[in-house]
């Protein structure tokens, strides 16, 4: 595996969504498909639900890549943005760190102790932006995705740099993630697939949320499902525009701004260091 032939990596998690970060400013990294896989394998490779690479940009901070445990790049990550941000300040010593992505720069904060904030940019709510395979009503989808007495309540959609769908659900307990998850996932309606949001309304300020994530499967958290799911449920006015959003590993706290931006607060932590083999 010469791309990734003795690199150091350092292991983070966002909220349990859970990275192989490796720094690639000294050695350019362009992995394979295969070689990605190998290292997000949790029986044989280091395990993951992302790899992220962060490489040296002009005029950023950084330039940081993502790719799912299934080989594919992708060009956003919440989570893994809080955690590369985190890297940059510590290393820099900076309050505040500018990332250049492949969905748009972004800034991401020091909001508290091991918090940080990622402005994630403006949500993309056109049907072509998500995108869908045909015009539809991205604020109520028309569409049976997935045939289920719980999944009845059109679903939205929401591009937060990455396609998201999400379903409000009455009970996110019996809501049936893992049938529908990988159904709806690859759906025609999707052309590049999409990660799959299960929401309940707990309050106008307060959403819980399980993500069955394009690529990775059902993960602890998602960063860019949770600001989707925000915009999703307060442009259907079923909460205001700023909500503590729970996930299976914690809380995110989002907020999409008067100016049409959306704001993710969360935590980012470091778990070990190795060599990828
Ligand atoms: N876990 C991430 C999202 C990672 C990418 C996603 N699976 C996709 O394919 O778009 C997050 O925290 O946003």
């Amino acid at each position: 595996m010469s791309a990734t032939m003795s690199r150091p990596f350092l292991k983070m998690n966002g909220l349990g969504n859970d990275f192989v970060v490796v720094e690639t400013r000294s050695a350019p990294f362009t992995p394979t498909a295969e070689e990605v896989r190998a290292i997000a394998d949790r029986a044989s490779g280091v395990g993951c639900d992302q790899l992220i690479a962060i490489d040296a940009a002009p005029n950023a901070d950084a330039f940081v890549r993502f790719w799912n445990a299934d080989g594919e790049e992708v060009s956003a990550c919440g989570n893994g943005t809080r955690c590369a941000g985190w890297l940059l300040m510590q290393s820099s010593g900076k309050d505040e760190v500018v990332i250049e992505t492949e969905a748009g720069r972004l800034v991401a904060r020091r909001a508290g102790e091991r918090l940080v904030s990622v402005d994630m940019g403006e949500p993309r709510l056109a049907w072509e932006q998500i995108p869908l395979a045909k015009a539809h009503d991205t604020d109520a989808l028309d569409v049976l995705l997935y045939d289920h007495a719980d999944l009845m309540v059109p679903p939205g959609c929401v591009s937060m740099g990455n396609p998201h769908v999400v379903f409000f659900v009455p009970d996110i307990e019996q809501a049936p993630v893992a049938e529908a998850g990988p159904a709806v996932e690859k759906h025609p309606l999707f052309p590049e697939h999409v990660n799959v949001g299960f929401a309940q309304i707990l309050g106008r300020d307060r959403i819980r949320l399980r993500v069955f994530e394009r690529g990775a499967g059902l993960t602890k958290a998602c960063g860019t499902g949770a600001c989707a799911a925000l915009v999703a449920a307060a442009r259907r006015g079923l909460t205001d525009r700023s909500a503590t959003l729970v996930l299976d590993g914690g809380e995110l706290f989002i907020e999409w701004g008067a100016d049409g931006r959306v704001i993710m607060t969360g935590p980012a932590a470091v778990d070990f260091q190795g060599e990828l083999p």
